[in-house]
């Protein structure tokens, strides 16, 4: 269903489980601030909304979309996190490059997913304009950072449901 028909701020809230004994990484993509910005915004806030301690939110920047692997898998290596949530924002322009580093990032966070105990969250933005990205931010169609802090919670109560 595409987002103009699914804003990516609504959500039921009583179907969200409680986390605050939760531990979140995430990772922020410098790239385009303006929107990874208000998506680590969005991520935060309604992550502490459902009961995160903002102690337990762990927060690193990296330069581009194409190091959120790379940092996603470092801090599942070297912190005592829960799950993780990566936050990018790639913007169509004149070359393929664009397809390229998509497709990095979607294959390395699948491989990361594939091989880890760690929930790594897909919160990459793949524009063809600004302006279509400012919409998902907190515009018009919600806030990916929102949709992805519930995924985050929602992976977390999944996984410990199989470890009780
Ligand atoms: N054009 C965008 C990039 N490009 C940079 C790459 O992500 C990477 O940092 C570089 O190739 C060095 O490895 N990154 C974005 O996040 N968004 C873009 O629109
Ligand atoms: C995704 C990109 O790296 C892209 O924005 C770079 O732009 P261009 O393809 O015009 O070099």
């Amino acid at each position: 269903m595409a987002t103009a028909y699914h804003n990516l701020s609504d959500y039921d809230f009583n179907s969200v489980p409680d986390a605050q004994t939760m531990r979140f990484g995430i990772v922020v993509s410098e790239w385009n601030s303006n929107i990874t910005g208000a998506l680590l915004d969005g991520a935060v806030n309604t992550l502490i909304k459902h009961g995160a301690k903002k102690e337990n939110i762990i927060v690193k920047c990296v330069p581009g979309s194409f190091e959120l692997t790379f940092g996603a898998n470092q801090m599942i290596e070297n912190c005592d996190v829960d799950a993780v949530i990566i936050l990018g924002c790639v913007i169509k322009g004149e070359t393929p490059h664009f397809d390229y580093v998509c497709m990095g990032v979607t294959q390395g966070i699948t491989q990361l997913n594939t091989t880890g105990d760690i929930p790594v969250i897909y919160g990459l933005i793949t524009t063809n304009t600004m302006e279509q990205a400012e919409d998902r931010c907190g515009g018009k169609l919600g806030n990916k950072g929102d949709e992805c802090a519930i995924t985050a919670i929602k992976m977390i109560d999944f996984v410990w449901s199989l470890n009780k």
